[in-house]
Protein backbone atom coordinates (compact mmCIF):
# COMPACT_ATOMS: atom_id res chain seq x y z
CA UNK A 1 0.00 0.00 0.00
CA UNK A 2 1.36 3.49 -1.17
CA UNK A 3 -0.01 6.48 0.79
CA UNK A 4 1.87 8.58 -1.45
CA UNK A 5 4.66 9.38 0.91
CA UNK A 6 8.43 8.61 -0.23
CA UNK A 7 10.67 8.20 2.36
CA UNK A 8 14.10 9.96 2.20
CA UNK A 9 16.55 7.89 5.09
CA UNK A 10 18.97 10.43 6.56
CA UNK A 11 22.54 8.92 6.16
CA UNK A 12 23.20 8.29 9.66
CA UNK A 13 19.91 5.85 9.68
CA UNK A 14 20.77 3.46 6.87
CA UNK A 15 22.58 0.03 8.35
CA UNK A 16 25.43 -0.02 6.04
CA UNK A 17 27.82 -2.49 8.07
CA UNK A 18 27.06 -5.85 8.26
CA UNK A 19 26.90 -7.17 11.70
CA UNK A 20 30.14 -9.69 12.86
CA UNK A 21 30.47 -12.25 15.64
CA UNK A 22 33.90 -13.43 14.96
CA UNK A 23 36.39 -11.00 14.10
CA UNK A 24 37.54 -12.03 10.73
CA UNK A 25 40.88 -13.90 10.26
CA UNK A 26 42.75 -12.63 7.11
CA UNK A 27 45.41 -15.00 5.36
CA UNK A 28 48.24 -12.35 4.11
CA UNK A 29 50.87 -14.64 2.39
CA UNK A 30 49.44 -13.85 -1.03
CA UNK A 31 49.56 -10.20 -0.07
CA UNK A 32 53.12 -10.93 1.57
CA UNK A 33 54.26 -12.70 -1.75
CA UNK A 34 52.12 -10.71 -4.19
CA UNK A 35 50.70 -13.90 -6.07
CA UNK A 36 47.01 -13.13 -5.12
CA UNK A 37 47.12 -9.30 -3.54
CA UNK A 38 43.77 -8.60 -4.73
CA UNK A 39 42.00 -11.81 -3.21
CA UNK A 40 43.48 -10.50 0.02
CA UNK A 41 42.81 -7.12 -0.68
CA UNK A 42 38.74 -7.89 -0.71
CA UNK A 43 39.53 -9.84 2.79
CA UNK A 44 40.73 -6.59 4.05
CA UNK A 45 37.78 -4.38 2.49
CA UNK A 46 35.14 -7.03 4.28
CA UNK A 47 37.06 -6.33 7.77
CA UNK A 48 37.69 -2.96 7.80
CA UNK A 49 34.32 -1.75 6.81
CA UNK A 50 32.96 -3.93 8.72
CA UNK A 51 34.75 -4.68 11.70
CA UNK A 52 37.42 -2.27 11.58
CA UNK A 53 39.30 -5.57 13.14
CA UNK A 54 41.16 -8.19 11.74
CA UNK A 55 43.10 -11.09 12.41
CA UNK A 56 46.06 -11.82 10.00
CA UNK A 57 48.37 -14.91 9.42
CA UNK A 58 51.47 -15.61 7.62
CA UNK A 59 52.78 -12.87 8.36
CA UNK A 60 56.26 -13.94 8.28
CA UNK A 61 57.35 -13.09 12.12
CA UNK A 62 58.24 -16.17 13.98
CA UNK A 63 56.02 -16.24 16.89
CA UNK A 64 59.73 -17.56 19.00
CA UNK A 65 60.97 -14.42 18.47
CA UNK A 66 57.28 -12.75 19.65
CA UNK A 67 56.81 -14.87 22.44
CA UNK A 68 60.66 -13.56 23.56
CA UNK A 69 59.50 -10.00 23.50
CA UNK A 70 56.52 -10.89 25.71
CA UNK A 71 59.38 -12.40 27.98
CA UNK A 72 61.48 -9.43 28.49
CA UNK A 73 58.14 -7.76 29.04
CA UNK A 74 56.86 -9.70 31.74
CA UNK A 75 60.25 -8.85 32.81
CA UNK A 76 60.33 -4.98 32.58
CA UNK A 77 56.67 -4.74 34.60
CA UNK A 78 58.03 -7.26 37.55
CA UNK A 79 60.75 -4.43 38.12
CA UNK A 80 60.14 -2.49 41.41
CA UNK A 81 57.76 1.05 40.80
CA UNK A 82 60.75 3.12 42.03
CA UNK A 83 62.74 1.71 38.63
CA UNK A 84 59.81 2.10 36.26
CA UNK A 85 58.28 5.84 37.50
CA UNK A 86 61.93 7.10 37.02
CA UNK A 87 61.30 6.39 33.19
CA UNK A 88 58.15 8.13 33.35
CA UNK A 89 56.35 8.93 30.20
CA UNK A 90 56.28 13.06 31.79
CA UNK A 91 60.25 12.92 31.89
CA UNK A 92 60.12 12.70 27.86
CA UNK A 93 58.40 16.10 27.53
CA UNK A 94 56.05 15.94 24.33
CA UNK A 95 58.12 13.11 22.90
CA UNK A 96 55.36 10.87 25.35
CA UNK A 97 58.15 8.05 25.84
CA UNK A 98 58.67 6.02 28.47
CA UNK A 99 56.49 4.18 31.90
CA UNK A 100 53.09 5.44 32.36
CA UNK A 101 51.80 3.43 35.56
CA UNK A 102 48.03 1.93 36.66
CA UNK A 103 45.41 4.83 35.93
CA UNK A 104 47.91 7.43 34.61
CA UNK A 105 46.32 7.21 31.22
CA UNK A 106 42.98 6.62 31.12
CA UNK A 107 41.28 5.93 27.35
CA UNK A 108 37.37 6.58 28.36
CA UNK A 109 38.05 9.34 31.39
CA UNK A 110 34.37 10.16 31.99
CA UNK A 111 33.46 6.31 32.91
CA UNK A 112 36.65 4.17 33.33
CA UNK A 113 39.98 4.28 35.13
CA UNK A 114 42.42 2.03 33.28
CA UNK A 115 44.44 -0.60 35.41
CA UNK A 116 47.20 -0.88 33.18
CA UNK A 117 50.94 -0.13 32.78
CA UNK A 118 52.40 0.66 29.50
CA UNK A 119 55.61 1.13 28.16
CA UNK A 120 55.60 3.58 25.13
CA UNK A 121 59.05 3.56 22.93
CA UNK A 122 59.62 4.81 19.00
CA UNK A 123 62.43 5.57 16.37
CA UNK A 124 65.27 6.57 18.76
CA UNK A 125 66.21 10.32 18.60
CA UNK A 126 69.16 11.99 20.75
CA UNK A 127 67.14 15.15 21.16
CA UNK A 128 63.74 16.33 21.97
CA UNK A 129 62.26 17.33 18.29
CA UNK A 130 58.65 17.71 19.10
CA UNK A 131 55.82 15.75 20.04
CA UNK A 132 56.34 12.36 19.65
CA UNK A 133 60.24 12.52 18.80
CA UNK A 134 62.50 12.37 20.89
CA UNK A 135 64.56 9.96 23.27
CA UNK A 136 63.83 6.99 24.33
CA UNK A 137 64.38 6.07 28.11
CA UNK A 138 65.17 2.61 28.86
CA UNK A 139 66.11 0.91 32.01
CA UNK A 140 69.76 0.38 33.07
CA UNK A 141 69.27 -2.65 34.70
CA UNK A 142 67.53 -4.70 32.21
CA UNK A 143 69.62 -4.30 28.72
CA UNK A 144 67.58 -6.64 27.25
CA UNK A 145 64.50 -4.84 26.78
CA UNK A 146 66.06 -1.89 24.40
CA UNK A 147 67.66 -5.31 22.40
CA UNK A 148 64.47 -7.32 21.86
CA UNK A 149 62.00 -4.66 21.84
CA UNK A 150 63.61 -2.06 19.58
CA UNK A 151 64.50 -5.35 17.04
CA UNK A 152 60.70 -5.85 17.22
CA UNK A 153 59.39 -2.29 16.52
CA UNK A 154 61.24 -2.31 13.26
CA UNK A 155 59.48 -5.50 12.18
CA UNK A 156 56.50 -3.73 13.13
CA UNK A 157 57.12 -0.74 10.94
CA UNK A 158 58.07 -3.57 8.28
CA UNK A 159 54.70 -5.15 8.38
CA UNK A 160 52.98 -1.95 8.80
CA UNK A 161 54.18 -0.70 5.31
CA UNK A 162 52.99 -4.23 4.16
CA UNK A 163 49.75 -4.05 5.23
CA UNK A 164 49.35 -0.58 4.26
CA UNK A 165 50.29 -1.75 0.75
CA UNK A 166 46.86 -4.58 1.32
CA UNK A 167 44.62 -1.49 2.84
CA UNK A 168 45.99 0.58 -0.29
CA UNK A 169 44.83 -1.91 -2.95
CA UNK A 170 41.33 -2.45 -0.80
CA UNK A 171 40.28 1.24 -1.39
CA UNK A 172 41.25 1.05 -5.12
CA UNK A 173 44.41 3.31 -4.85
CA UNK A 174 47.44 3.11 -5.65
CA UNK A 175 49.82 0.36 -3.72
CA UNK A 176 52.11 3.32 -2.70
CA UNK A 177 49.91 5.29 -1.84
CA UNK A 178 50.63 5.87 1.58
CA UNK A 179 54.14 6.14 1.37
CA UNK A 180 53.56 10.00 0.29
CA UNK A 181 51.68 10.60 3.84
CA UNK A 182 54.78 8.47 6.09
CA UNK A 183 58.03 9.72 5.08
CA UNK A 184 58.87 10.30 8.71
CA UNK A 185 55.73 8.65 10.45
CA UNK A 186 54.65 8.80 14.31
CA UNK A 187 55.60 5.46 15.06
CA UNK A 188 54.98 3.83 18.63
CA UNK A 189 55.88 0.74 20.20
CA UNK A 190 53.92 -0.03 23.57
CA UNK A 191 54.42 -3.01 26.13
CA UNK A 192 51.28 -3.20 28.21
CA UNK A 193 50.64 -5.04 31.45
CA UNK A 194 47.14 -5.81 32.93
CA UNK A 195 47.24 -7.12 36.24
CA UNK A 196 43.96 -9.27 36.98
CA UNK A 197 41.26 -8.21 38.26
CA UNK A 198 39.62 -10.35 40.89
CA UNK A 199 35.88 -10.12 43.03
CA UNK A 200 33.09 -7.52 41.72
CA UNK A 201 34.58 -5.67 38.70
CA UNK A 202 32.69 -3.05 37.31
CA UNK A 203 32.86 0.00 34.79
CA UNK A 204 34.49 1.94 37.12
CA UNK A 205 38.00 0.35 36.75
CA UNK A 206 38.59 -2.22 34.16
CA UNK A 207 42.15 -3.00 32.51
CA UNK A 208 41.49 -0.38 29.19
CA UNK A 209 38.50 1.75 29.39
CA UNK A 210 36.41 1.50 25.37
CA UNK A 211 38.25 3.81 22.78
CA UNK A 212 38.85 3.68 19.33
CA UNK A 213 42.49 4.29 18.44
CA UNK A 214 43.39 7.67 17.35
CA UNK A 215 45.73 7.39 14.43
CA UNK A 216 46.22 5.20 11.24
CA UNK A 217 46.73 1.54 12.34
CA UNK A 218 47.43 -0.81 14.95
CA UNK A 219 49.25 -4.39 14.76
CA UNK A 220 48.09 -6.05 18.31
CA UNK A 221 50.04 -9.35 19.59
CA UNK A 222 48.13 -10.84 22.28
CA UNK A 223 49.13 -13.29 25.13
CA UNK A 224 47.21 -17.07 25.48
CA UNK A 225 45.01 -14.92 28.69
CA UNK A 226 42.47 -13.42 26.54
CA UNK A 227 40.24 -9.93 27.89
CA UNK A 228 40.09 -7.90 24.43
CA UNK A 229 36.43 -7.27 23.30
CA UNK A 230 35.25 -5.43 20.20
CA UNK A 231 32.03 -3.72 19.08
CA UNK A 232 29.61 -5.13 16.77
CA UNK A 233 27.27 -3.33 15.18
CA UNK A 234 24.68 -3.95 17.25
CA UNK A 235 26.62 -2.70 20.18
CA UNK A 236 27.67 -6.00 21.78
CA UNK A 237 31.18 -6.58 22.78
CA UNK A 238 32.64 -9.71 20.52
CA UNK A 239 35.64 -10.88 22.40
CA UNK A 240 38.85 -11.02 20.67
CA UNK A 241 40.02 -14.50 21.48
CA UNK A 242 43.77 -15.12 21.66
CA UNK A 243 44.31 -16.87 18.23
CA UNK A 244 48.14 -18.31 18.20
CA UNK A 245 50.58 -17.13 15.46
CA UNK A 246 48.43 -14.13 14.46
CA UNK A 247 47.98 -10.54 15.15
CA UNK A 248 44.89 -8.42 15.50
CA UNK A 249 45.40 -5.19 13.36
CA UNK A 250 42.51 -2.37 13.41
CA UNK A 251 42.26 0.98 12.11
CA UNK A 252 41.74 4.16 14.04
CA UNK A 253 40.50 7.17 13.92
CA UNK A 254 42.31 9.11 11.61
CA UNK A 255 42.28 6.42 8.55
CA UNK A 256 38.46 6.38 9.28
CA UNK A 257 38.42 10.14 8.54
CA UNK A 258 40.88 9.42 5.09
CA UNK A 259 38.09 6.95 4.28
CA UNK A 260 35.23 9.28 4.96
CA UNK A 261 33.64 6.20 7.36
CA UNK A 262 33.71 3.60 4.44
CA UNK A 263 36.24 2.05 7.26
CA UNK A 264 35.50 1.81 10.60
CA UNK A 265 37.83 2.69 13.59
CA UNK A 266 35.92 0.80 16.05
CA UNK A 267 35.16 0.85 19.85
CA UNK A 268 37.39 -1.63 22.02
CA UNK A 269 38.43 -2.37 25.73
CA UNK A 270 39.89 -4.75 27.39
CA UNK A 271 38.49 -6.65 30.93
CA UNK A 272 40.92 -9.21 32.06
CA UNK A 273 38.67 -11.14 34.53
CA UNK A 274 41.19 -14.54 33.74
CA UNK A 275 42.63 -14.44 37.04
CA UNK A 276 46.30 -14.30 35.14
CA UNK A 277 48.31 -11.77 34.21
CA UNK A 278 47.53 -10.21 31.35
CA UNK A 279 50.79 -9.09 28.53
CA UNK A 280 50.08 -7.80 25.27
CA UNK A 281 52.54 -5.50 22.54
CA UNK A 282 50.41 -3.05 20.34
CA UNK A 283 52.41 -1.16 17.54
CA UNK A 284 50.75 2.30 16.18
CA UNK A 285 51.44 3.68 13.19
CA UNK A 286 50.23 6.78 11.91
CA UNK A 287 51.32 9.49 9.07
CA UNK A 288 53.90 12.47 9.47
CA UNK A 289 53.35 14.62 12.27
CA UNK A 290 52.26 17.39 9.24
CA UNK A 291 50.52 15.29 7.24
CA UNK A 292 47.03 16.39 6.46
CA UNK A 293 44.25 13.55 6.45
CA UNK A 294 41.41 14.37 4.44
CA UNK A 295 38.20 12.22 2.88
CA UNK A 296 39.53 10.52 -0.31
CA UNK A 297 37.66 11.90 -3.21
CA UNK A 298 36.81 8.05 -3.93
CA UNK A 299 35.09 7.83 -0.92
CA UNK A 300 33.07 10.72 -0.86
CA UNK A 301 29.56 9.72 -2.87
CA UNK A 302 25.91 11.36 -2.86
CA UNK A 303 24.93 8.50 -0.70
CA UNK A 304 28.18 8.85 1.85
CA UNK A 305 28.85 12.75 1.70
CA UNK A 306 31.81 14.46 3.08
CA UNK A 307 31.83 14.29 6.97
CA UNK A 308 35.37 15.64 8.01
CA UNK A 309 37.40 18.29 7.22
CA UNK A 310 40.95 18.41 6.84
CA UNK A 311 43.00 17.35 10.31
CA UNK A 312 46.80 16.97 10.74
CA UNK A 313 47.66 13.90 11.86
CA UNK A 314 49.84 15.03 15.10
CA UNK A 315 47.11 17.80 15.87
CA UNK A 316 44.59 14.98 15.87
CA UNK A 317 47.13 12.15 17.61
CA UNK A 318 48.28 14.78 20.24
CA UNK A 319 44.73 15.82 21.26
CA UNK A 320 43.96 12.49 22.22
CA UNK A 321 46.89 12.24 24.12
CA UNK A 322 46.46 14.75 26.07
CA UNK A 323 42.59 14.37 26.59
CA UNK A 324 43.89 10.50 28.06
CA UNK A 325 47.01 11.64 30.02
CA UNK A 326 46.55 12.16 33.75
CA UNK A 327 49.88 14.14 33.77
CA UNK A 328 49.14 16.27 30.92
CA UNK A 329 45.06 16.68 31.94
CA UNK A 330 47.38 18.31 35.19
CA UNK A 331 49.30 20.57 33.66
O1 LIG B 1 45.81 -4.96 24.95
C1 LIG B 1 44.94 -5.03 24.09
O2 LIG B 1 44.46 -6.12 23.73
C2 LIG B 1 44.40 -3.79 23.46
C3 LIG B 1 45.22 -2.57 23.71
C4 LIG B 1 44.63 -1.33 23.12
O3 LIG B 1 43.50 -1.27 22.77
C5 LIG B 1 45.48 -0.14 22.96
O4 LIG B 1 46.60 -0.10 23.50
O5 LIG B 1 45.04 0.81 22.27
FE1 LIG C 1 43.27 0.37 21.40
Amino acid sequence: MSNGIVAKLDDKLRAKRESFDKIPVVDIAALLDRSNEHKVAKEIRWALSNAGFMYVKNHGIPQDFVDSVFDVSRQFFDLPMSQKMELHVSKSNVALRGYIEPFGENTDPGKTKDLKECFDFGPERSTLEGPFFGPNQWPSSLPELRELTYGYHQKMVDLAKKLLRGIALSLDLSESYFERLMRNPISIQRLLHYPPQTGYIGEEIIGIGAHTDYGNLTILAQDDVGGLQVMNRHGDWVEGIPIHGTFVINIGDLLQRLTNDVYLANMHRVVNSSGRERYSLPYFIDADFNAIIEPLPSCVTDSNPLRYKPVTCGEHKFGRFAASYAHLAKA
